[in-house]
């Protein structure tokens, strides 16, 4: 049966009302002595979604993950998967879970002495599945992932974006309803993190699969996910549609892990910028959806001839969505002139903010 819940009616009809949702942690705490790693989680994942999760280090990321597979126990709150409480389980019980629930690790977490196809296969041995119907779906799978010709490879010989491309299909073998990934693309280079992030979204889209991420990059959010939430000091302190958060981050550790891929100030004229006075207003502009298209400094331009140069900036596209980040220097010769732009460009939906004066622009 393809779920986890037993087949009472009262209990098929809650699951078929949670369908949808994979996973709803409510109000979930956790504690380690004074610290306190989850501090009253709430979130869902919807059927076919990818959530990412983004924090720092120690922000309780790995606690979250830990609770949702059933390793650590949740000292309070509720963490259904497909509909059903996870808190009160017996060990017999979550071990049944979490094969509902595949995981990929940073570390690949494969067995050396195991050729390809045995790793893959390991958890329908478990499963209790026979030989040939095991290496029968360990060779789809292999197939899936584009290393069909690796079936009789150990995992020493194998490149680190190959280790985890076995991991993805081993993850996959018992056909989960949930993806946990912890890190998966933590330990490679960047060329191989966009393939293995590109085979995500594959899986993803090919198999309906929900993927719940936890990551400290921004970059691997922007890449897959639909959805992200910020976690900070075991709290969810912002979440939204990867582009909108992008666009407008409300919380300051989400500024700050955006900070490496958005377009920031070059430090060159952020280091000489005063509060107070200087040749040119430094703004920095944000825009997002149709308006980032960039028509509208052709239509500054029109509305007010000579008030602004771009100094920096660009147009990225996330989730399909245009968004935009620019700074401009308006001539601080006309006092006035500074306002007037912030005031043409806020009234057409953009965020405006004066970073300071330049003091050495010629
Ligand atoms: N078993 C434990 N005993 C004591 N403290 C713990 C334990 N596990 C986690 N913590 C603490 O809980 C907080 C959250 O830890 P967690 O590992 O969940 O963070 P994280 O976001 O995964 O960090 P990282 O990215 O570094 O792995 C940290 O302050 C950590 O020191």
């Amino acid at each position: 049966m393809n779920s986890l819940v037993s087949t009472t009616a009262i209990e098929a009809q809650s699951q078929a009302a949670a369908s949808e949702e994979v996973v709803r942690l409510t109000d979930v705490k956790r504690r380690f002595g004074a610290t306190a790693a989850l501090d009253g989680i709430s979130l869902t994942v919807r059927r076919g979604e990818i959530l990412g999760i983004i924090g720092r280090s120690g922000a309780g990321k790995s606690t979250l993950i830990r609770c949702l597979n059933g390793l650590e126990r949740a000292d309070s709150g509720e963490i259904l998967i497909e509909g059903r409480d996870i808190t009160g389980l017996s060990e017999q019980e979550l071990q049944r879970l979490r094969r509902r629930i595949g995981m990929i690790f940073q570390h690949f977490n494969l067995l050396s002495a195991k050729t390809v196809e045995e790793n893959v296969a390991l958890p329908l041995k478990i499963e209790g599945l026979a030989k040939n119907e095991r290496l029968r779906r360990a060779h789809e799978l292999l197939e899936l992932v584009g290393l069909a010709d690796k079936a009789k490879a150990y995992p020493a010989s194998l490149s680190g974006g190959q280790k985890q491309r076995v991991g993805i299909a081993r993850a996959l073998a018992a056909r989960p309803a949930l993806l946990l990934s912890d890190e998966a693309t933590s330990a490679l280079d960047p060329e191989t993190t966009r393939s293995i992030l590109a085979l995500l979204k594959d899986i993803n889209r090919k198999l309906g699969l929900t993927i719940l991420l936890i990551t400290h990059e921004m970059e691997v959010v922007r890449g897959i996910a639909d959805r992200v939430a910020v976690i900070d000091a075991g709290r969810i302190v912002e979440e939204g549609q990867v582009w909108s958060v992008f666009a407008n981050p409300q919380a300051e550790i989400t500024g700050s892990l955006l900070g490496g891929i958005r377009p920031q100030l070059p430090e060159h004229i952020a280091g000489r910028l005063s509060a107070t006075a200087g040749s040119e207003a430094i703004l920095s502009v944000d825009l997002a959806g149709p308006q980032a298209q960039g028509a509208l400094f052709a239509e500054l331009s029109a509305a007010l001839p000579h008030s602004f140069r771009l100094v920096h900036g660009g147009i990225d596209h996330i989730q399909n969505q245009p968004v935009a980040r620019f700074f401009i220097a308006v001539p601080a010769r006309d006092p006035a002139l500074a306002g007037k732009v912030e005031q043409f460009l806020t009234a057409r939906s953009a965020r405006v903010e004066v970073l300071g004066y330049d003091t050495d622009h010629a």
